[in-house]
């Protein structure tokens, strides 16, 4: 399956008079199979960018295409995963994984079996019958990760799904990631903030600019898997991606203090004016 993005722009109204543009003439493809990471400083319109792809915003211009179909839903075909695993509370493991299965009217047995086969594949059989409030932060982003396996999507959406999770746990999800992208073929567009983990995980990233995001760099990770971030060459190339995204954090950070000073001078002057002619 492959996903053309053509030309897209997004703004997002802020008050009556002001919108905010988030994504700007964004053209993009991503092969079957392949592996994509997204990368870019807060704010620069990544989650805007995937939840286009899931169908869950609409562009204002420009069009995604799923195998040669534009978009214009979220469907079955793109399965996506947040940062917040989002779990049902009263139901167990089993029963979130089958939830939408059973949405789907699938039969009992097929669904059990489908489910079965995904809990272990994110190693938690052990855990099927707990509730979510019994799990770890990880434990609970690889049922969500199982919950989205499950309906079989051919393209995975990652939103930050590790990011509010510990170092080892991150890097044992990492691990384990790879290994289901290996075994299921799927592609996998997966945003992060973090320069190692798209280094760790891609087989190309996308580094897109501030606000509004367009794509300002591509890099081709070439090198064999599990990766070594020690590699020279990966070092190399971590420098030479944090260098580019620097520039786009300066941004943010000038736009920002640009916009803190204008808003201090403002309050200064409105006090101002409501004080003259006190003490007249
Ligand atoms: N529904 C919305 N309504 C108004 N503004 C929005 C909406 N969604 C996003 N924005 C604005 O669009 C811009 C891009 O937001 P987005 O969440 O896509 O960025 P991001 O790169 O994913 O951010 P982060 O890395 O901090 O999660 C931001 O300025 C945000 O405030």
């Amino acid at each position: 399956m492959k996903v053309e993005i053509e030309g897209i722009s997004k703004s997002f109204k802020q008050n009556v008079n002001f919108r905010i543009s988030a994504i700007k003439s964004i053209d993009l493809q991503i092969s079957e199979g392949e592996f994509l990471c997204i990368l870019g400083p807060s704010g620069c319109g990544k989650s805007t960018l995937l939840n286009i792809i899931a169908g869950l915003e609409f562009p204002d211009t420009g069009q995604v295409k799923v195998d040669g179909k534009v978009v214009r839903e979220a469907g079955p075909d793109r399965g996506v995963v947040f940062q917040d695993a989002a779990l049902f509370p009263w139901l167990t493991v089993q029963e979130n994984v089958e939830f939408s299965l059973k949405m789907m009217g699938m039969e009992k047995q097929k669904r059990k079996e489908i489910a079965d086969k995904y809990i272990q594949m994110v190693h938690l059989t052990p855990f099927a019958h707990c509730y979510p409030h019994e799990l770890s932060g990880g434990m609970k982003q690889r049922v969500a990760l199982a919950r989205t396996l499950a309906m079989d999507p051919t393209i995975l959406l990652m939103d930050e799904p590790f990011s509010a999770l510990d170092a080892q746990t991150r890097t044992m999800l990492h691990k384990e990631l790879q290994e289901i992208w290996q075994k299921t073929g799927k592609a996998i567009i997966f945003i992060t903030h973090n320069v190692e983990e798209s280094l760790i995980l891609a087989d190309r990233i996308i580094l897109m600019t501030a606000r509004p995001g367009q794509i300002k760099r591509q890099f081709v990770v070439n090198h064999s898997r599990p990766r070594d971030l020690t590699n020279p060459k990966l070092i190399m190339l971590q420098r030479k991606i944090k260098f580019f995204l620097q520039e786009e954090i300066e941004k943010v950070a000038k736009e920002q203090s640009a916009y803190e000073r204008t808003h201090t001078q403002v309050s200064v002057l409105s006090t101002a004016h409501n004080n003259m002619g006190t003490g007249l």
